[in-house]
């Protein structure tokens, strides 16, 4: 039974949010000492809070503690609200977010630091055997008392709002266990939204009490990247089909990869399978090591069989355990926010940027001359720049 902060009020929340463990309340010294900036931060924290209207903060309540209670129900609304465009829920979602985070810190300081759930980012191109896998292991870990999330970023449904990952139901068992939870892609936005939004997601996954977080997407565009930077362990699934050498993978994107799994190793398959392990076994060792204290280990297995699949965990809670003594688990999460920050701020600001009527009414004469090519790029940049800071 988890233990639920049920005593947990608007207040605390405040206090937490912004305290980081110290205290900040303003009697004391930490608070005189307090740069302006923080002081904003509470500022804008009381003001949201004043700002709620009593159905607001009735709704908000309902789910942070649906969502303590581990309530399936919940942790699908909570996600829809963080995925909302709408602007009002979007102040809404970030309160709740917000006071997730405190909580799960408080969490994660009763455990020593140690992070609440094992992220994993799972990646392959279409047909590689992701969702027959997630299938197959999903259900080896609730076997074992697990709880699992698996979330989905599908970049084909941001641009053409069709599915690259297919509109066909996935993984039919493990949408039916009571332990797991399965949130497909959201069909619309930018990438940088679906990839706002599926951070998002995992630290409502985690505050729900899921120890385990899947993030699975297909190896399409950027998609890829953007999952290996809100995961704790990468790892790449290639099909033994194909024949071509790596099969086009991109170089990259193996240099991300914790782990390279080759599936669908069972009957015909399992001679390709062994080759294509040891294609990607060759071409790891070229590449540079993203750890000093472990070696991407390149492995098979078959959904079909099971073979292989229980190999693969233990090889990832080896990863785990590696990553949590030598601390450089909690480093690539604590550099992880900071990249996520930065790319809130990119998106938001190029938003902004284009947005801005001076550069609205600019852009269009602009960008035909810099087609024709009578004008620079950079000079069109730099006046687009100076339309939108001397009306600012
Ligand atoms: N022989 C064999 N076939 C498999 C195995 N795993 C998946 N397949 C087959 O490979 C095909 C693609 O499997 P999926 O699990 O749908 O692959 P996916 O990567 O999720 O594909 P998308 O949903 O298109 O992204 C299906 O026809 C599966 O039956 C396996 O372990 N062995």
């Amino acid at each position: 039974m988890r233990t639920l902060n049920l005593a947990w009020t608007w207040r605390s929340y405040l206090t937490a949010a912004v305290n980081c463990g110290r205290d900040y309340s303003p009697w004391s010294a930490a608070w005189t000492a307090l740069p302006r900036r923080a002081y904003c931060v509470e500022a804008t924290l009381r003001q949201q809070m004043e700002d709620l209207t009593e159905r607001e903060r009735r709704g908000l309540d309902r789910l942070y503690q649906g969502l303590l209670q581990g309530q399936r129900a919940c942790l699908a609304e909570s996600i829809t609200l963080v995925e909302t465009q709408h602007p009002r829920k979007k102040v809404l979602a970030q309160m709740l977010l917000q006071r997730v985070l405190a909580y799960r810190k408080q969490q994660e300081e009763l455990k020593g630091g140690k992070p609440l759930a094992f992220r994993v980012g799972l990646s392959g191109p279409p047909g590689a055997g992701k969702s027959s896998f997630i299938e197959v292991f999903g259900k080896m870990l609730t076997g074992r008392g697990h709880r699992v999330s698996v979330l989905a970023v599908d970049p084909s449904s941001c641009t053409s709002g069709g599915s690259l990952m297919g509109d066909k139901t996935r993984m039919t068992e493990l949408s039916r266990d009571m332990n797991a939870f399965i949130r497909p892609s959201p069909s619309s936005g930018t990438l940088g939204g679906v990839t706002r939004t599926t951070n998002e997601a995992i630290v409502l996954c985690e505050g729900a009490g899921y120890d385990i977080v899947l993030v699975e997407t297909v190896g399409v565009g950027q998609s890829e990247f953007a999952v290996a930077d809100m995961v704790d362990m990468f790892v790449l699934l290639i099909p033994p089909a194909g024949g071509d050498e790596l099969q086009g993978i991109k170089r990259g994107i193996i240099e991300m990869a914790d782990a390279v799994v080759v599936t669908k190793a069972d009957g015909e398959l399992l001679v390709p399978a062994r080759r294509v392990q040891a294609e990607y076994t060759s071409a790891l060792k070229l590449l540079r090591k993203r750890s000093s204290v472990w070696n991407p280990k390149v492995m098979q297995l078959s959904s079909r069989t099971g073979d292989g699949v229980s190999r693969l965990w233990e090889a990832m809670r080896a990863f785990r355990e590696g990553g949590l003594a030598s601390s450089q688990l909690q480093a690539r999460r604590r550099q992880q926010q900071t990249v996520w920050m930065w790319s809130l701020i990119r998106d938001s600001a190029l938003h902004l940027f284009q947005e801005h009527p001076a550069v609205r009414a600019a852009l269009p004469q602009l960008q035909r001359s810099v087609s024709a090519g009578d004008l620079t790029p950079g000079l069109a940049a730099d006046l687009l720049l100076k339309a939108f800071t001397s009306s600012q």
